[in-house]
């Protein structure tokens, strides 16, 4: 048989992040997601515009003692590290050459919950360091826009994919969660972030 001839032209799009989907098997999803249930949770309150807002969305700061982070101009402390997670820390730190000491993680209970375009780049943040994100729980869109060029992509995280931030694209990219109301089921996601320790201790 003649081999069929490729007449189609494909456009390879090059994204500025790396997935690696199913990262987590399902027993480590699972364990992962009973744990991420009795985390130290809360909604803090935001300015924006000179208003006060609560976030749309749950979150707690763990990390190692002295890792504090501040966020829209107010500094979280850091709560300490559970089994699982700082597990999953450990493994991360190994197979790709990081130094992880800290993770955001951010609970979403339904679609209407959802982060804002913003890019991660607090200066308490190791320049050279990739921010690795693992998704649990419902899938939802991920959303990455280019600064300049206004280029999207459109990645939807499904439960137990890491995606790979890599170090330098937080200044050419912004990225957020949008609201995706036919979504009724929670998500988690924890972003690993590698911090400079006391940075925002007053000497
Ligand atoms: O929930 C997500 O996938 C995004 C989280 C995020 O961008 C962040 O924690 O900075
Ligand atoms: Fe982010």
């Amino acid at each position: 048989m003649q081999p069929v001839q490729q007449s189609l032209a494909f456009e390879t799009v090059e994204l500025p992040v790396k997935i690696i989907r199913r990262y987590l098997t399902e027993k480590q999803r699972q364990l992962l997601l009973d744990e991420a249930e009795s985390y130290p949770y809360s909604s803090p309150q935001i300015e924006v515009y000179g208003k006060l807002h609560r976030i749309p969305r749950r979150q707690v700061w763990l990390a190692d003692r002295g890792c504090d982070y501040r966020y829209s101009k107010q500094i979280i402390t850091a709560s300490p590290w559970f089994h699982y997670v700082a597990w999953l820390k450990e493994q991360l730190n190994s197979e790709f050459g990081q130094s992880y000491n800290g993770v955001l993680v951010n609970h979403y209970a339904d679609g209407t919950e959802h982060m804002g375009w913003h890019s991660d780049d607090e200066p308490e943040i190791v320049s050279n360091s990739d921010i690795a994100s693992v998704s649990l729980g419902d899938s939802r869109d991920f959303v990455l826009k280019h600064k300049t060029t206004h280029q999207k992509h459109l990645i939807t995280l499904e439960c137990g994919d890491l995606l790979i931030m890599p170090a330098g694209m937080q200044s050419d990219w912004l990225h957020a969660l949008p609201k995706r109301l036919k979504s009724k089921r929670a998500r988690f996601n924890f972003t690993f972030r590698q911090i400079i320790p006391n940075y925002h201790k007053k000497i």
